[in-house]
């Protein structure tokens, strides 16, 4: 299908398959001599190809009956049945709010009334979450339709209309270690394989090779969300190269499901993103990755109070504003939150919601000394009776000028799963457009894909992994521009500068249809009325009348 947007330049052209891009890539690299900066331009020129066939993608869910895997599944349903169903505040349409990709936009340019926005998702030719096929494993045998009703989240109204869709859904058994989950998580566990740690992670190969069989899509992508599990122990001949971690596997030592899921995934070709915040990509699984040439991602979806941390800290750190105290406090009552109950899953989350702030405080030194860090206390609570309903209280306290302190308090309600849902849409489809796009430099003999670890994904993620060396950014929205950039070179146009001087300067100009440069006519003594006329074709494509 022909994309929406075409770019109209020399530097792009379009084949059969391929969307051809050549971009000039600009960095700076910076020497420091005492107090003396020095800084020097860099040109990189490089060349993108974007395949144009999106496949029929196929979604394996590891926790697919639980509350984010239930709810996304019908999430999915319901748009593509376009359901709409009766409510007490009236009646609600299936959508995608929150996800990045379907319901945020992106500026093309300036058209003849002004600026164009377009849904990021027509950016480039990427996988429509209608036509996404989901299966999956999970340690209860509970099916789709009734794990919605489990789960709580969506109108009955709705969950009537989408239970005969869903009730033949059933988890696959999955990969069961008591000891990685809490130990109030043994109740569900009636779905589990037998057999050694080798043979459970064959059935897992041999899982992703049967639903590719029978769905008939091109491509599997497999998703971690299920519980959280305790972090695992980094051990030198254990699991700390891919050949170590390959024999602990084969002799059945310490290995945690999700790590197992990451293996069986990478030796199928599948990608393969961790939903939750344990390390699960020990340094074997990342090796294993880079080997297999195949994309990982994570950790732990950046859904609700860490997302609106990593805005709100970016926002007072930019203002020159600094934060002092950081306390997030949050209380839910599902399945979820009875896990990280236990103290170890809690601890996984903690580290994930904790270092979040850390690349913005360290980016200002005229307001943190090195190595000083604000206060920082994350508190998560257990109530039953709340469910999905997660409530979210924030206090942010900030030193301001002259000794001043501001406080800025956050309550936040919201259900957790509906949150969580449209991160994961984001994460297998944009997973999917990487998988489609190469690039090459001049020094490259041979187009090369992006690296395993998969780091354009970090805007969706509280903890994002990144390859070795790279740093971690969790800065809302220079992880946004980081994927409208990248997108944007797909197709040969440079990164968004916001800069807008033809609205700036005294003499200002326009690029008209014709793209060629305009001067403005001053036709009055106290107002000046801008009249953008084109200096060949002298067409008047716009005015506006401002103070001299
Ligand atoms: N907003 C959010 O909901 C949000 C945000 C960030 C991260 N997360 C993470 O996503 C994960 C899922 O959240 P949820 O609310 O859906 O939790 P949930 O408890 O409702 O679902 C988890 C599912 O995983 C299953 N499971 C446990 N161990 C398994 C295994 N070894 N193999 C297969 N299935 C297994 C459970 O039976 C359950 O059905 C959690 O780790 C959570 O911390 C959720
Ligand atoms: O994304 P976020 O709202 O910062 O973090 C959330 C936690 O506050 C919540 O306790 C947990 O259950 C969710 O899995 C999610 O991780």
């Amino acid at each position: 299908m022909a994309e929406k947007i075409r770019i109209k330049s020399p530097n792009v052209h379009y084949t059969e398959k391929f969307i051809e891009s050549r971009y000039s890539y600009q960095t700076t690299s910076v020497t420091q001599d005492g107090d003396t900066y020095t800084v020097t331009p860099h040109s990189t020129e490089c060349m993108f190809h974007t395949e144009r066939h999106v496949p029929k993608l196929g979604v394996m869910l590891a926790g697919w009956g639980g509350n984010n895997g239930s709810t996304v599944t019908a999430a999915v349903l319901a748009n593509k049945l376009g359901l709409t169903w009766k409510t007490k505040t009236g009646v609600k349409s299936a959508n995608y709010y929150g996800s990045l990709l379907q319901s945020s936009t992106v500026s093309l340019g300036t058209g003849p009334k002004g600026e164009i926005f377009v849904p990021f998702r027509d950016l480039l030719p990427m996988v429509h979450p209608n036509d996404i096929v989901f299966d999956g494993w999970d340690i209860s045998s509970m099916d789709l339709g009734h794990a919605m009703e489990r789960a709580q989240v969506l109108d009955w109204s709705l969950q009537e209309m989408l239970r005969p869709h869903m009730s033949h859904l059933k988890p696959r058994p999955s990969i069961y270690i008591p000891d990685y989950i809490a130990a109030n998580q043994e109740h569900r566990a009636d779905n589990v394989l037998t057999g050694t740690m080798a043979e459970q992670m064959e059935q897992i190969r041999r899982d992703i090779r049967d639903f590719k069989e029978k769905s008939g899509v091109d491509k599997v992508i497999v998703l971690w969300t299920a519980n959280t599990e305790r972090f695992s122990d980094v051990m030198t001949g254990v699991n700390d190269t891919a050949k170590n971690l390959l024999t602990t596997i084969k002799n059945g030592g310490d290995v945690s499901p999700s790590t197992l899921f990451a293996v069986a995934s990478i030796l199928e070709g599948c990608a393969y993103i961790n939903g939750s915040p344990q390390n699960t990509f020990v340094p074997g699984a990342v090796e294993l990755a880079v080997q297999q040439g195949v994309f990982i991602g994570g950790d732990d979806f950046k859904s609700g109070q860490t997302k609106i941390k990593s805005v709100l800290v970016d926002f007072l750190v930019s203002a020159g504003i600094k934060p002092a105290s950081i306390v997030s406090y949050n209380h839910l009552g599902n399945n979820d939150g009875m896990n990280l109950s236990a103290p170890q899953q809690f601890r996984s989350k903690e580290i994930s919601k904790s270092n979040v702030v850390d690349d913005m405080v360290e980016s200002n030194t005229v307001l943190y000394r090195p190595g000083e860090k604000p206060d920082h206390c994350v508190v998560i609570k257990y109530v039953p009776y709340v469910g999905d309903s997660k409530r979210a209280m924030d206090e942010y306290t900030s030193e301001i000028m002259m000794g001043g302190t501001n406080t800025i308090a956050l309550h936040n309600t919201c259900e957790d799963s509906l949150l969580a849902s449209p991160i994961i849409l984001d994460l297998v489809i944009l997973t999917e457009l990487c998988q489609r796009i190469t690039f090459r430099t001049q020094q490259d003999s041979s187009f090369q894909s992006f690296h395993s670890v998969l780091s354009i994904l970090s805007f969706l993620c509280k903890a994002p992994i990144v390859p070795p060396g790279a740093p971690v950014v969790n800065s809302f929205f220079r992880q946004r521009a980081c994927i409208e950039n990248v997108m944007r070179a797909c197709l040969g146009l440079p990164p968004q500068n916001h800069m807008q001087l033809e609205y700036k300067m005294q003499k200002s100009f326009k690029v008209c249809q014709a793209t060629k440069l305009h001067s403005p006519v001053a036709t009055t003594e106290n107002i000046i009325t801008k009249a953008y006329h084109c200096i060949e074709c002298n067409g008047a494509i716009d005015q506006k009348n401002v103070e001299r």
